[in-house]
């Protein structure tokens, strides 16, 4: 048996020790750029730092894997293709994403120069308060919403929206993260709704997002589409006026029963015009979800009685409602 390579430094330490730094372009970033802060989280196969910059003094998140992790977990094609999602999203100024600076490696690890979400994740917020008020939900609903046409816009499925992916700025304005399960689709492959490489002979997916979130498509033929992210956009308004997701069992197994079966009921006091929009977002068939024959953003969302009020154009410049 090879000797085993030796394990990885503890994530409690407190900055990624020096390497040497490879000669790389000169405006290329290394960690001596950074001040290397708090962890503000774990992933599976990344830490999260908070970090300032020396030259700007700008806070920024970055996020720190390890290429023997990636290399053994076989995540690289992973990671070089997400990669790609979040520089064409930064690229295009997109609101509502997390904003991705740059990225640099030094001999052991990638790193990911982030925008900083102050305010963490948006689950807390929900379970917090139990469930949002009709102003809130509105309001967040809204700004998913958003995000999903400018997402959608630019030919990007997300296929793994969750409150724990959406991330709340500084001053409270959504920034949707972790676009590891993210899919660019190529037009043929939007027209055959097919999933395949080339778009002639759909190549079955592994992916599979989380199991409260996942649409019914990506259970049955694995194929996600842009209706993918309407029907979590549907599970997260539930859970933004109920406090849980609408699929709930103790195993996931049971949860992908309840979703192919549409097994879900609304609490009594649930708000009736968030109900409606649910209704006609959990919808099994995704060509009939509201939204789905929409083709220059989601007028028919839009134009929905839970919206009634919200000023979409000037939504970045609206203060957000307080969570309470
Ligand atoms: N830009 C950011 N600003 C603030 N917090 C962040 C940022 N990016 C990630 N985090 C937080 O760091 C934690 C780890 O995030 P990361 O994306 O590394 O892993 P993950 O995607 O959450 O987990 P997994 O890798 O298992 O999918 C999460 O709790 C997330 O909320
Ligand atoms: O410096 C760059 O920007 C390009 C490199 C390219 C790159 N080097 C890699 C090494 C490994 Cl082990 C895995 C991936 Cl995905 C790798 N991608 C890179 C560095 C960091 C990040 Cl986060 C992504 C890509
Ligand atoms: O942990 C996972 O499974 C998913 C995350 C998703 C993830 N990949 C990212 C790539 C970039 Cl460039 C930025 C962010 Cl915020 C990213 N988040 C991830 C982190 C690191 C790597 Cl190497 C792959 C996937």
């Amino acid at each position: 048996v090879p000797p085993q390579p030796p394990p990885p430094p503890p994530p409690q330490q407190a900055k990624p020790q020096q390497q040497p730094q490879q000669q790389g372009p000169p405006n290329k970033r290394t960690t001596e750029d950074f001040i290397f802060g708090k962890i503000i989280g774990e992933g599976s196969f990344s830490t999260v730092y908070l970090t300032k910059d020396i030259h700007s003094s700008r806070e920024y998140a970055i996020k720190v894997c390890e290429k023997r992790h990636i290399i053994r977990e076989k995540k690289t094609e992973y990671v070089k293709r997400e990669r790609d999602v979040l520089n064409a999203l930064s690229s295009a100024g997109a609101p509502f994403f997390v904003k991705l600076y740059c990225t640099f490696q030094d001999t052991d690890r990638l790193y990911f120069v982030l925008s900083y979400a102050k305010n963490g994740e948006l689950l807390p917020y929900i379970n917090k308060v139990g469930a949002f008020d009709k102003d809130c939900t509105r309001f967040y609903a809204g700004e998913i919403l958003l995000a999903l046409e400018y997402l959608h816009g630019l030919n990007i499925i997300h296929r793994d929206l969750k409150p724990e992916n959406i991330l709340l700025d500084d001053q409270m304005h959504i920034l949707i993260t972790d676009f590891g399960s993210a899919k660019i689709v190529n037009q043929v492959e939007t027209l055959n709704g097919a999933d395949g490489s080339n778009g002639a002979r759909p190549r079955r997916n592994s992916f599979v997002g989380t199991a409260q979130y996942v649409s019914p498509e990506l259970l049955t033929d694995k194929t996600a589409n842009f209706g993918s992210d309407l029907w979590a956009l549907g599970c997260i308004i539930y859970q933004m006026v109920s406090g849980l997701p609408p699929f709930r069992a103790r195993s996931e197994y049971k949860i992908f029963q309840k979703i192919l079966a549409l097994e879900y009921e609304f609490p009594d006091g649930f708000d009736a015009d968030a109900q409606d929009l649910v209704q006609k977002l959990l919808v099994l068939d995704a060509s009939e979800r509201l939204g789905a024959k929409d083709t220059n953003g989601y007028l028919s969302i839009r134009s929905h009685k839970l919206f009634e009020g919200l000023d979409f154009e000037n939504i970045l410049t609206t203060k957000p409602p307080t969570i309470s």
